[in-house]
């Protein structure tokens, strides 16, 4: 009798979030669970106060061990997140700013704290070392996310790369600087009578240059929607690496949609090219002997899309690529193509959704009467705008989480279709999201049936 009664959670959730409705019947502030017996909170942490934003059975974890909903932090300590597995357990929690760092009991006696201390110092340096060592060895952190028949660029065999002879600094006259990222200074140049820019990495970043230099130098990877490369060189004296790109005028896709609006032709040439790329980085070409694999960009953002003078996209910033590249028989890579995709693409229908809300909460043509609201990232008003793209991955498949749509857009010609594809794009059954090469479709159909 007991193991058939089911389990019984506090239910508040925000209309958008229909992913928990299916996790059980609903009546008032109680959902009595269907397929597991595990409840679920989610807060936001706002102004230092915990504020219920999720409260339901929980859909994706298996386990909760807890009785009452221990918490734990994420996003920075910007969300608390917390499971347990009695009756109506999910609305209480014990959480005060800084718990997340638990402070010793003050029955540890000193020594057991030295002793403990040390383990974990001796602990730390093993792994960074082993770390430092491995990323300097060949970069290998990439394979815990490929599917076993594929394999990282330097350790696949098959893999070919075009080779470009090497520019001579002397040959580029520097002129500014264009932006600063985590690794690399971009600077704009003159070389070759054509303004490019130039990717400095210090040498400490070698491996960032060469994970980068290794996509950009892969054969066939000459595409509108990828931003042209002109090959690499060496600082004599400081011993930085460098990338010589092509020179993109509007600078980063966010950088662009702060400072314009755009109109409703324009935001689909952006939309569109931006899919092309995408949908190009992603395919496994082959042309006579010469071989494209498929390449994850996997950290796809407004900062690392840039916008040309024409008004179109291209994508930079490969140094968190994975390059996908089978080694065995034509026969084997064919049957992990699925597996390949769910494993390695899992992320990207959800981005390129995010970018494309991104773009269109800029166009004018689609706020009629009123002006677009200035540009904002998805989610930077909850998470901030420092969040990484992992995190907004989790935040959407996890919490079940949507950009706010506005209300208004259902009313407009193109509103239904355009609805469709965002919905598509971040669906939450990873498995039915919409491929690069399907948006690509979409966005042609939404351009002749809603243009001018
Ligand atoms: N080809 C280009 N044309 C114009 N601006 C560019 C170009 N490449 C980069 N930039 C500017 O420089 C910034 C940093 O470049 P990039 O993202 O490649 O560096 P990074 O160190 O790899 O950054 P991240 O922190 O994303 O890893 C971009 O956001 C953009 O503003």
């Amino acid at each position: 009798q007991f193991l058939l009664e089911k389990r019984r959670c506090v239910f508040q959730v925000s209309p958008q979030n229909e992913r928990y409705l299916s996790a059980g019947n609903v009546s008032g502030s109680v959902q009595v669970c269907e397929n597991t017996s595990c409840c679920v909170g989610y807060f936001l942490v706002i102004d230092g106060q915990p504020e219920v934003d999720v409260l339901a059975c929980d859909v994706a974890e298996k386990s909760c061990p807890d009785a009452t909903c221990k918490t734990q932090t994420r996003f920075g300590g910007r969300v608390i997140k917390c499971v347990c597995n009695t009756d109506l357990c999910n609305d209480k929690i014990t959480w005060t700013p800084d718990s997340e760092q638990p402070q010793l009991a003050c029955s540890y006696s000193v020594a057991a704290v030295i002793v403990l201390v040390g383990a974990l110092l001796v602990l730390c340096f093993t792994i960074a070392a082993a770390r430092w060592r491995n990323l300097f060895k060949d970069k290998t952190e990439n394979l815990q996310v490929v599917p076993h028949d594929y394999s990282v660029s330097p350790l696949c065999s098959c893999q070919q790369t075009t080779k470009t002879s090497e520019i001579d600094l002397a040959d580029i006259e520097i002129q500014r600087i264009l932006g600063q990222g985590s690794f690399a200074t971009v600077w704009q140049g003159k070389y070759q009578e054509s303004t490019v820019a130039v990717k400095v990495f210090p040498a400490g970043w070698k491996y960032k240059f060469t994970a980068e230099r290794e996509v950009y130098e892969l054969p066939l990877m000459k595409h509108a929607g990828i931003l042209h490369f002109l090959g690499t060189g060496r600082e004599p004296d400081a011993g930085s690496l460098f990338i010589v790109l092509q020179f993109a005028e509007y600078g980063s896709l966010h950088s662009f949609l702060c400072k314009h609006t755009t109109t409703w032709t324009l935001s689909l040439k952006l939309c569109q090219s931006l899919s092309q790329g995408l949908s190009y980085l992603h395919s496994d070409l082959r042309r006579y002997d010469v071989h494209k694999p498929p390449v994850a960009h996997r950290d796809l953002s407004s900062s690392n899309v840039l916008v040309r003078a024409d008004g179109t996209c291209a994508l930079c910033d490969f140094g968190c690529s994975t390059v996908l590249c089978s080694c065995s028989e034509a026969a084997s890579r064919h049957s992990h193509t699925t597996n390949m995709k769910t494993h390695t693409f899992l992320g990207t229908s959800t981005a390129l959704g995010l970018l494309l809300w991104e773009i269109w909460m800029r166009c004018s043509d689609l706020f009629e009467g009123s002006i677009a609201p200035q540009h904002l990232l998805p989610y930077e008003s909850e998470l901030g705008a420092d969040v990484s793209l992992e995190s907004l991955i989790v935040f959407v498949s996890e919490m079940d989480k949507r950009p706010s749509i506005p209300k208004h857009w259902e009313l407009l010609p193109q509103g239904p279709a355009l609805l469709q594809l965002l919905a598509d794009c971040w669906d939450c059954d990873p498995e039915a999201r919409l491929t690069a090469p399907c948006a690509v479709d979409r966005l042609v159909s939404l351009q002749s049936c809603f243009s001018p």
